[in-house]
């Protein structure tokens, strides 16, 4: 698996009217490594069916399948699992999904939640919000420091998320993110073929830090 790149994120208002597939699949031509399938609706069959089809295109692609929120949906296709402080026992999603499954945690601007994660057996840390979110306005904020100082404590991959952009990115490589966690950054082009070049930008930038 790669320890850098591109991470896609769906949000079901943005990529609803049919764009959930086609915008998701100019990502992963674009060289997206890892996708999160995030659907807050709670509609339990639209959500096996979205991610199913989702784990389809990602075989296709070698793109890593993070499933949000739902440990129950990440052990029905064997895929990965994001959870938040909020969202249940990381512990206990480690002993359900194995060893060998992709398991991330939030950490929001804390040091201190990255170690319990990382005690908890997360296979990543996601720290944020680094700048202003359309998507999630009122998530907590981070600075580029705590990337810094993270960087330094855990070995594991650092994922930076929040208001990210082509534009701001680079600082964040900078102070040492592996993977950037963008949704409207990214999905929230006008057209399939423009998700595809910024995908393709945020990758060479990546690839170039
Ligand atoms: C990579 C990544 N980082 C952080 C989050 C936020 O998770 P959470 O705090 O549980 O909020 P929701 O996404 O569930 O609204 C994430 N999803 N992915
Ligand atoms: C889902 C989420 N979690 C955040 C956190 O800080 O934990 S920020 C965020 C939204 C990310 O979307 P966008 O790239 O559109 O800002
Ligand atoms: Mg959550």
């Amino acid at each position: 698996m790669s320890q850098r790149g591109l991470y896609a994120i769906t949000d079901s208002a943005l990529l609803a009217n049919g764009k959930l597939l086609p915008f998701v699949e100019a990502a992963l031509q674009g060289g997206a490594r890892w996708l999160q399938y995030r659907d807050k609706s709670g509609d339990r069959g639209r959500r096996l069916d979205e991610a199913s089809q989702l784990a389809q295109v990602c075989k296709r692609y070698d793109c890593q399948l993070i499933i949000n929120d739902d440990l129950a949906l990440a052990s029905r296709l064997g895929v990965g699992l994001h959870l938040g402080q909020e969202d249940g026992s990381l512990h206990e999603a480690r002993q359900q999904l194995g060893s060998q499954a992709l398991i991330g945690a939030t950490c929001h601007a804390s040091l201190e939640l990255a170690d319990q994660a990382v005690n908890a057996g997360a296979s990543y840390i996601a720290f944020g919000r680094f700048f202003q979110s359309v998507t999630k306005p009122g998530a907590p904020a981070a600075t580029p420091v705590l990337l810094q100082q993270a960087r330094q404590r855990f070995t594991l991959p650092i994922i930076a998320i929040g208001g990210i952009t082509l534009h701001n990115a680079p600082q964040l490589l900078g102070a040492g993110a592996d993977y950037l966690a963008v949704i409207n950054g990214l999905f929230g082009a006008s057209d399939a073929g423009a998700v595809q070049q910024r995908a393709s930008n945020f990758s060479q930038l990546i690839n170039a830090c």
